[in-house]
């Protein structure tokens, strides 16, 4: 049977897609499904991943049920997922020890100022290219091991398996508890913080201070990887399909997007916003607040670094106009609404639910909304709150600018929140450069469909993916100097209002 596409899993914070793609980078045919959030405590975000295993089995089937096409004509399916999030499974019976502790988690917040009082900071910024921060995976698997009971004496026994969402699935895609494959991709290894960015190997001196038994981790395989990471076993098949790769979500997206060239950039605007910069097969590191962080690695090819701006909340606030002050029904009314006030009448909304990520890293920083008056509504907020995305997103870009002497001509951008036209101008305005959206906005799955296509060879270069890559409207700035130099000094004073809150 002719092997006609190649599929993606997507499984992102708020959400699980299949998609399948043709051998033009063209989405054929997808299914979608939300997972619940899980709030327990104020901080603490959590994910039930069986819910996420379902969500995944239901989307493929969905997928393949609705085309009509027989799993059979899939060359090769590739997985992307949202990074960091941290789950410990049995390895006998595939049932998670605890939920899964997403990345926007801020429990392990006194670990991290501990590691920092110690002086361990610069340590880990070294070997991992990473700041200490609650949101990488390792104080995440820690808490774990230490509050939940039995996972330590089931890890010492070898009977507790880590992994990222990746690890998890292609687990569970390649038999579970029957001889499921323990892997993880290199790009996902890099954002736990228990990887050598230099040597791309578990750190064992990590390990012994964090005491994190090194038979729980699973084994770092390369992005896209001819020897497959194995193959599926899915009762509901009627076929094997080999698993060619994976990423993590916002490499995917830079995949998706061809940025295979130094300099090249791309912003995915989702629950969060991450910029991601190609530095080549150089390890830039960041003097101002961004992570080194590992881009790709297709094959036995040198790997790939990017620096990353990683920004917690931008799409998840809308989310929160939406289901906490429920001053819009869905997220796509923001944008009639912010459009009902001509500007932000004095109004800054800084959402660091999460504390601040980059450039700034503060754990202490919580939400605040500055500039009130009486003259203030609704639209002011959703005003100031798309705002906020595009001025965290500058933030980012000034710091990388800064870290890499590279200035940024262009930003490509993806994600849900693309499709919002006032938050892309305010972009391009706030910027200063022109803001391109391609024809493919699911660059993420898109991304993940490139390296599974790539391991079996239905894909053979890189050029011929970037003729894949197509421009559906470009953005370009429209607002004079002054008035942009206004708004973003007035940003400036919101973000430090923000700071040293999270204990008042
Ligand atoms: N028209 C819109 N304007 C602004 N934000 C939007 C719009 N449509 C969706 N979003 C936001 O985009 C996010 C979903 O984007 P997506 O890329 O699917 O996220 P993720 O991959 O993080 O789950 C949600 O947070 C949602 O609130
Ligand atoms: O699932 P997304 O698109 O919100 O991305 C989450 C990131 O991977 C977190 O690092």
């Amino acid at each position: 049977m002719e092997k006609k596409f190649v599929g993606a899993i997507d499984q992102g914070t708020t959400s699980t897609r299949f998609i399948i793609f043709d051998r033009f980078g063209n989405p054929v045919e997808k299914s979608q499904i939300e997972h619940k959030q899980i709030f327990p405590k104020p901080g603490w975000v959590e994910h039930d991943p069986v819910e996420i295993w379902e969500n995944t089995k239901f989307v493929i089937r969905d997928v393949i049920e609705r085309k009509g096409i027989s799993p059979c004509e899939i060359a090769s399916i590739g997985i992307t997922n949202q990074r960091e999030t941290t789950i410990v499974w049995d390895k006998n019976t595939g049932k998670p020890f605890y939920n899964a502790i997403v990345w926007q988690d801020t429990r392990t917040k006194d670990g991290v100022e501990k590691l920092i009082k110690d002086g361990f900071d610069d340590w880990f910024r070294i070997k991992t290219g990473l700041p200490i921060s609650t949101y990488f995976s390792a104080l995440k698997l820690k808490w774990i091991l230490e509050n939940v009971s039995f996972v330590k004496e089931e890890a010492n026994k070898g009977n507790a398996l880590f992994g990222t969402i990746d690890t998890y699935l292609i687990w569970l895609l390649t038999g579970g508890p029957n001889g499921g494959k323990h892997i993880t991709d290199v790009t996902n290894a890099s954002r736990t913080m228990l990887l050598n960015i230099e040597k791309l190997e578990w750190d064992e001196e990590i390990l012994k201070i964090l005491d994190i038994p090194l038979g729980m981790l699973p084994e770092i395989r390369p992005s896209s990887d001819p020897n497959l990471y194995g193959f599926t076993k899915l009762d509901f098949l009627n076929c094997e399909i080999p698993i060619g790769g994976a990423l993590g979500d916002q490499q995917a997206a830079l995949v998706g997007q061809t940025c295979f060239a130094v300099g090249e950039a791309k912003n995915t605007y989702g629950t969060g916003c991450f910029l991601l910069l190609n530095t080549g097969s150089n390890l830039v590191r960041s003097r101002s607040g961004l992570l080194t962080t590992v881009a790709y690695k297709f094959g036995k090819n040198p790997p790939y670094y990017a620096l990353e701006g990683s920004i917690a909340i931008t799409g998840a606030l809308v989310q929160w106009l939406r289901d906490n002050l429920k001053i819009i029904n869905k997220s796509s009314d923001i944008e009639e609404l912010a459009r009902s006030v001509p500007d932000n009448g004095g109004v800054y909304f800084v959402p660091a639910f999460s504390g601040l990520f980059a450039p700034y890293w503060r754990t202490d920083a919580r939400g605040v909304i500055i500039g009130l008056t009486r003259y203030a509504n609704r639209g002011h907020i959703a005003r100031a709150a798309l705002e906020a995305t595009a001025f965290q997103t500058k933030d980012v870009i000034d710091a990388m600018e800064h870290d890499s002497n590279i200035k940024l001509e262009v930003l490509k951008v993806d994600g849900g929140m693309v499709v919002n036209e006032l938050l892309m101008q305010f972009q391009s305005d706030i910027l200063s450069v022109p803001v391109v959206r391609p024809k493919v906005i699911e660059t993420t799955a898109l991304g993940a469909s490139y390296v599974a296509g790539l391991a079996v060879k239905l894909f053979t270069s890189e050029e011929e993916l970037r003729k894949n890559w197509a421009v559906d409207k470009i953005w370009t700035p429209n607002m004079d100097e002054n008035t942009r130099n206004n708004l973003y000094k007035r940003w400036l004073r919101a973000i430090e209002k923000s700071l040293n809150l999270a204990d008042e």
